[in-house]
Order: C-alpha cells, then structure tokens, then sequence
C-alpha cells in the first residue's frame, strides 16, 4: 500500500467508445481502491454526467467481469462540451459555457481529482478544466490511433484486429467470384487502421488520407494482378481518403457537436470508379462500428489496465494536468497540452509506408 494525498477521485468516460475503456475503470477502481484506500465516483455518459449530476460510487464489486468487456459500463457521448453546451430558449438555440455546474457538482461529490477517458475532443476539454483549477489527469482513448504524445491509444489494436480478420474473410469469397473487394475503415483524418489492418491483411492497394490518391495508378495496379493472373484484388480505404486535389466524403454533420463531421462514402466512390474502369466487378464493404465494438485483445487490455493503474499512480503523485502514455515499453506521462496538440497521422515517409511500397503495395500515388 502507497499513500496519497488524494483520497476521492472522478472518472468518465468521453468521446467515441473503444474497445478497452472498461478495462482502463476495472483497473483505475482496483489501484485506488486496494493500492491507495480511495473512493471513487463514476460519471456517465461523458461529461454529460458532471453537467448533470449524473454519479455513482465504483466499488470492487462493480467492475468485476469487465475487464473483457467493450462499450463502457459508465456510458459515453461526443456531445455535451461544458464550453459549447447548447441551450435551447423557444425556437433558438445558442451555446454557452456551463463550466460553473461542473465544478459545482465536483463539490458536491467532494471529488479532490478527476480521471478523463477520452480522445483529443475530450482531453481538450480536461485540459480546459484544469486550466481553471480541477486537477485532471487524462488516459488516451481511440481506435484511430491519432492522438500525440504517446506510441499508441489502447482501443487501435482491436479494431485493427477486427479490420484484418474482415480482409480475411473478403479474401476468400473475392477469390471465388474474382471480384475487386474494397473495405472501407474509420481512423478520421488518420490512416492507422487502414495502413496496418491493409500490412496485417494483406491488401493489394490501401488509401489512407495523409496520401491522396490518384485513381489511374489504382486502375493500373488491378489491371496488372490480371496479367499476372490474379483474379482478385482487395483494396482498403480509409474513411478519410482523398483523391489528388479532391475533398474527403461527408456522411454527415452531427449537430451539437464541436466537430460536425462524420466521415463515410469514399469506399463506394473507389469501388465504382475501379468497376468502370477495369470492367472487373467490384463491391464494397463499410466496417463502420463493428470495429468499435466487441472485446479488447489481450494487447488492449493489458494496455488499458497499464493506464488505468498509472493514472491513478499520477494522481497520488500529485501530477495534474498530464496524460499517460506509451514511449517504447514504458508507460510515462505528457502534459496534456501536447496530448491535445497535433494530430497523430501515418508519417508519409515512416518505416510502414514503406514496408508496403517495398512489398508492391498500391498507396495510390
Ligand atoms: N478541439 C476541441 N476542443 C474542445 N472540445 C472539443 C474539441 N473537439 C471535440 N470537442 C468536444 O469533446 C467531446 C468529445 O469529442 P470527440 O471528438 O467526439 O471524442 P474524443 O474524446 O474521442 O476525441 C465532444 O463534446 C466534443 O464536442
Ligand atoms: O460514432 P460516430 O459519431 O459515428 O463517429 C464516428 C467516428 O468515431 C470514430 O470511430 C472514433 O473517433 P474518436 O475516438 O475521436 O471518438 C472515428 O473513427 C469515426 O470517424
Ligand atoms: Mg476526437
């Protein structure tokens, strides 16, 4: 047993769910429990729950059996900004900062520390929060992989997993009907899950937004698979593809949300353009939150609970306003500022990219 300081700390969960993020509460309310004698307050649905007072205690007994589990038993949201809150008076509706009700119920609960489980939209937020006093200390989230200052966000690896194990599973019915099969994956404005699921699969062509792609260099390279008598071909598309001096493809603006755009469509786009081009029958496939969902691998879970257990160590260190994260092997920590500065994308010249071009995959360019 270690002392701290600290004796009641805060958690939620923010942002889009990952695979992982029950492991990272299992482990948060196990180290300060048992390591620290502190109680700790679950708030739901993101900071939903500190705007609204919506809190339970966590015990022992409440994170039992979750540590394979994927969502989030405190439930999540990528609305709900305590600065950008909207508030609707008859038929208009503005946005206004209601900062004040956060630290109101943080009195409340008598909360001393607060755990924020979220991507770069909710660190901002955490980091905002510290700004004006609440000691935060954050735990990078997301299956895009796009957030700075650490290696790796737990969440990444399983919807990698997932996305490979769907290029299996396209592989063997596009080689009986000899079709082009494209997959398209989410990741944002990051090519992670397309670059490594595309490595881990085996994919003949992958587009990944950080490399505009110029549709006649795709067309060439399945055209060349014919002559060299390969009937099939896989292609994996990252959500947020582009061609060469074109745009990325909105499926959506989500309204109240800080960052309205969703992003979808492109894989049908590709698909489209490969089939009049080459003549070669072409379908597409849109992973969408399959890979969000089902249960963390071993690697996110024992990343999950490597976080969870170092966030609490920073709180007893009295170290706020920083991240965990990954450098190397070592879990180590980064002020927030940087967690939330620029985004993490695929280095157009790293060692992956060119693992694949040496392998005589298509990145489109
Ligand atoms: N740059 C930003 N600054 C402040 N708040 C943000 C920013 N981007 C997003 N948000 C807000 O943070 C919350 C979570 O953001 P989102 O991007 O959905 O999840 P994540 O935490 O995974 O990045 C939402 O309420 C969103 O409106
Ligand atoms: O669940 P929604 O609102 O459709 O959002 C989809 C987006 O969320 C993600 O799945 C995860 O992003 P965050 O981790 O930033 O929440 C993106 O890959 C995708 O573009
Ligand atoms: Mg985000």
């Amino acid at each position: 047993m270690a002392k701290s300081v600290v004796k009641r700390i805060g958690v939620l969960t923010g942002g889009g769910d990952a695979p992982g993020l029950n492991a990272v509460i299992r482990a948060v309310v196990k180290t300060a429990i048992q390591e620290y004698q502190m109680t700790v307050v679950g708030f739901e649905n993101g900071f939903g729950g500190l705007i609204k007072n919506q809190a339970r205690e966590l015990t022992e007994a409440d994170v039992v059996g979750i540590l394979p589990r994927g969502g989030t038993i405190l439930g999540t949201t990528n609305r709900d900004n305590p600065f950008h809150y909207p508030v609707v008076k008859g038929n208009e509706k503005t946005f206004a900062d209601v900062s004040d009700r956060v630290f109101e119920n943080i009195s409340i609960h008598g909360i001393e520390a607060l755990i924020v489980i979220g991507g770069d939209g909710s660190l901002a937020i955490g980091k905002e929060l510290y700004d004006q006093g609440l000691k935060v200390v954050g735990v990078p989230k997301t299956i895009d992989n796009d957030l700075s200052a650490t290696d790796q966000t737990f969440g990444f690896d399983t919807a990698l997993t997932t996305a490979s194990d769907a290029i299996d599973k396209l592989h063997t019915t596009a080689e009986s009907h000899h079709r082009v099969m494209v997959l398209e994956v989410m990741g944002r404005y990051a090519g992670w899950i397309a670059l490594a699921s595309g490595l881990a699969g085996g994919a003949d062509v992958i587009l990944i937004p950080e490399i505009p792609y110029n549709m006649d260099i795709v067309v060439e390279k399945i055209n060349a698979r014919s002559r060299e008598k390969k009937k099939f071909s896989i292609i994996v598309v990252a959500e947020g593809a582009k061609p060469l001096g074109g745009e990325m493809v909105v499926s959506k603006h989500v309204e109240d949300s800080f960052d309205p755009i969703r992003l979808g469509g492109i894989g049908n786009v590709v698909a489209q353009a490969v089939e009049s081009a080459t003549g070669k029958e072409s379908r597409v496939t849109v992973l969408g939150h399959l890979q969000r969902g089902g249960s963390p691998t071993a690697y996110d879970r024992i990343l999950a609970t490597r976080y969870g257990t170092g966030a609490v160590n920073l709180i007893a260190e009295g170290q706020f306003g920083s991240m965990v994260c990954l450098k190397g092997q070592n879990i180590k920590s980064a002020p927030l500022e940087q967690a939330i500065g620029e985004s993490h994308t695929v280095p157009v010249d790293g060692e992956l990219v060119r693992v694949a071009r040496q392998l005589g995959i298509c990145l489109g360019d």
